[in-house]
């Protein structure tokens, strides 16, 4: 049983050794966690449900600001640019210029130093005019603007355009507003291939999945990837990976075996609560948002968690715990982007109500993060 094994017990020992020591400290598992059900989502340690003697997918209700409070980087006067972050969102076609910007922005404004989007160059300009902040290259193609003679070339070209930032960035997004073009999709293929060999994290979220799974390769036994499905694209994965309908009694267990099966990733199934497994654990996070549905949250919170993945690797590596020791900074960067997601649209839609819309809840990313995690204390 997995509850019982060595690993289950080291992951939590591990998610505890992140966080702070809690008040009423004790050397029970009990103390420190809860079932799911019972959690606020406000104390000071992670909460799991039904301790050590549950089922194999017992599912954690994360103690998701004490995890945005420990992986979000001090703002040091001798830190420079860069160093917060250089993220990269590739998407933007024809159709879709939203969900690129929105990604970028946000993870702008919840803290990282440089934003990039590669986009098709129809959506170049139009994505430039939204914002002055985001670096944008006019460099995919999709097939109708390419003769098949040219493809291979034009195809190499992209790589190398890209392949010349990569190792700059601390972790890329593949998808937002991406399309479905099959020619720019091979493209999207190189890039990911390119960005694994160079161990750049990676979340692949929109298009980005519907890429991913018709070619699973592209993830398979990747652990710096994360994907984020929403209802349909979960429910696409789950037929093609384990060839079964998505079944909400098996939920959990659903979701671990899909990580399993897939191998290594990192996957935040996006819904009422946000449920979040690397084939190991199960976590949740579950504070209430928004009520409204409105296109674009989705990529915020792609954006959201490139960040804060990477912050969380660089905490893990400058707090030098063993490798066996560590904690998935994948997971820990979906928890606290999640968390911020969730807070910002609460507060938009206190203002806004029916009217909300997904630039409302950009402009609370801010305010929500420094609720949590005050800039200056
Ligand atoms: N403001 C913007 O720019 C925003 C842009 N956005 C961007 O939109 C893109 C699609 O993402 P989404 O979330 O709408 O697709 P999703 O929920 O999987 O499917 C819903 C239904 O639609 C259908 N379908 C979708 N795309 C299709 C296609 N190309 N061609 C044919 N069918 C397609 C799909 O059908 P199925 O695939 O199941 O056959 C399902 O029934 C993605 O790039 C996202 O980032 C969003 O982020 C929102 C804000
Ligand atoms: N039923 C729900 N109740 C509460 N929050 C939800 C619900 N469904 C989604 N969310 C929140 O909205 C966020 C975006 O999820 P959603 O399923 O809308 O993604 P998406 O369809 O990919 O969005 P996008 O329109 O950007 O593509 C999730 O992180 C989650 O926090
Ligand atoms: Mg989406």
């Amino acid at each position: 049983m997995w509850a019982t094994s060595p690993a289950f017990r080291r992951q939590l020992v591990l998610l505890r050794s992140l966080l702070p020591p809690h008040p009423s400290s004790s050397s029970s598992v009990a103390g420190r966690f809860a079932p799911a059900s019972y959690s606020s989502g406000s104390s000071s340690s992670l909460r799991a449900s039904h301790a050590m003697a549950a089922s194999a997918a017992t599912v954690y209700e994360a103690d998701a600001e004490a995890v945005v409070r420990r992986i979000t980087p001090p703002l040091d006067r001798a830190r420079h640019k860069g160093q917060a972050g250089k993220i990269a969102v590739i998407g933007g076609c024809r159709e879709y210029t939203g969900a690129p910007y929105f990604a970028a922005i946000s993870a702008l404004k919840v803290g990282a130093d440089l934003s990039h989007v590669f986009c098709t160059k129809d959506a170049a300009t139009v994505i430039k005019s939204y914002s002055p902040e985001l670096i944008v290259h006019p460099i995919l193609e999709e097939s109708y603007s390419v003769r098949n003679d040219e493809r291979a070339s034009v195809s190499s070209k992209i790589l190398t355009e890209v392949a010349k930032w990569m190792e700059r960035f601390d972790c890329i997004v593949v998808g937002p507003g991406l399309g479905r073009d099959s020619f720019l999709l091979d493209c999207v293929s190189n890039i990911m291939k390119h960005a694994r060999q160079a161990n750049i994290p990676i979340v692949v979220d929109g298009d980005g999945l519907f890429l991913i799974t018709n070619n699973l390769g592209l993830v398979e036994g990747n652990p710096l990837a994360i994907l984020t499905p929403n209802v349909y694209e979960y429910k696409r994965l789950v037929q093609k990976v384990l060839n079964c309908y998505v079944n909400e009694e098996t939920a959990s267990e659903q979701l671990t075996a899909l990580c399993q099966k897939i191998g290594g990733v990192t996957i935040m199934r996006k819904g009422k609560a946000d449920v979040i497994s690397d084939g190991k654990t199960v976590t949740q996070v579950s504070t209430f948002g928004s009520p409204r549905r409105c296109g674009g949250q989705g990529d915020i919170l792609s954006g959201s968690v490139a960040v804060f993945a990477s912050w969380a690797q660089q905490f893990l590596l400058s707090n030098e715990q063993p490798t066996e020791k560590r904690v998935n900074p994948m997971t820990l960067g979906c928890i606290a982007g999640s968390l911020l997601l969730r807070k910002a649209a609460s507060l938009a839609f206190e203002k806004n109500k029916r009217s909300t819309v997904t630039t409302d809840i950009i402009e609370f990313l801010g305010k929500s993060l420094e609720d949590i995690c005050p800039a200056e204390h």
